[in-house]
């Protein structure tokens, strides 16, 4: 029987930051370790939450295993089109092509479309530079994309501020899914969305991940969003992994002090019952 392998596997992932001294002459003067010694694997097709308050690490593990930021230490092994290759050894010319299999889906619908280009640039774009397609062909596939993800050939030539905050998720989901990707990793890509947009944008996300067998990390403040939609989750608190399970799991039997904190911080459906802020200390 054929075993799957991980489409991604972490292992002993950490960053540092340098710390610069005030002087005129900047000298680093210590280091920050914004991620510290993070391990895990991702199976195809499975979605994988990363929770932790504000400056726990999430983003910067995220942007780690992308090679948006290079690693300090660790591997981060992808099961790439052409077999499997450590992103952390590889150097910028060699990412290049690999860019088209890992894709980006940013926090803020609002900030993170360029207000001069119109959807149809905006979601070919990256084909362009990326020199995969051009001409008919292009805008052939760039209004099927928006088709997919619940927008029309009308929509092209306009401006992202005619649309809503979801329509603009939507735009930013158009072209990350443009270039075929297997790996897709949305940071805090609704929490800026009303609660029922984020639910349709969700289900988008849902859909798409079984029509394109895609593989997800979602990094959320929200535990009530990766609840809905994540297969694991990784607790992190100030850059490290304190726990580690499947969603049902983690929801069920929270072990480590600071899940349960952050779990009593979802907002309760009854507004009768108040919220509870997050509380856990050492
Ligand atoms: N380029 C950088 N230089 C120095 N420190 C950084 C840099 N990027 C992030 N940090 C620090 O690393 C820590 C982790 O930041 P990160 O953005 O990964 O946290 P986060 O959990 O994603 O937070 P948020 O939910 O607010 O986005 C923070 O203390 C942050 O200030």
């Amino acid at each position: 029987m054929p075993t799957t392998k991980p489409i991604l596997s972490v292992k002993r992932l950490s960053k540092r930051f340098p710390i610069y001294s005030d002087g005129v002459v900047r000298r680093v003067v210590d280091n920050f370790t914004a991620v510290n010694d993070v391990n895990f694997d991702l199976m195809p097709g499975e979605t994988l939450g990363i929770v932790g308050e504000s400056g726990s690490g999430k983003t910067t593990c995220a942007r780690c295993v992308l090679r948006a930021l290079e690693p300090s230490e660790g591997e981060v092994i992808f099961q790439s089109r052409n077999g499997p290759l450590d992103l952390a050894q590889l150097s910028e010319k060699q990412l290049k092509p690999l860019r088209q299999e890992m894709q980006m889906i940013f926090q803020d619908p609002f900030s993170s479309l360029n207000p001069r280009m119109t959807v149809g640039e905006t979601v070919a774009e990256p084909m362009l530079i990326h020199k995969l397609s051009k001409g008919a062909a292009l805008k052939e596939q760039v209004v099927s994309i928006l088709e997919k993800v619940g927008l029309a050939a009308e929509h092209l030539n306009r401006y992202p501020h005619a649309f809503s905050g979801g329509q603009r998720q939507r735009i930013g989901i158009a072209r990350a899914l443009i270039m075929k990707p297997s790996l897709i990793v949305a940071d805090e890509s609704v929490s800026a969305l009303d609660v029922s947009v984020q639910a349709q944008v969700i289900n988008l996300l849902q859909d798409l991940q079984e029509e394109f067998q895609l593989t997800y990390i979602f990094v959320a403040h929200d535990l009530s969003v990766v609840k809905h939609i994540c297969d694991r989750v990784l607790v992190m608190r100030k850059g490290e992994v304190v726990e580690s399970k499947t969603t049902s799991e983690l929801f069920s039997n929270p072990e480590h002090g600071y899940t349960r904190s952050l779990l009593s911080a979802i907002p309760s459906p009854d507004p009768d019952i108040p919220l509870q802020p997050i509380a856990y200390k050492e």
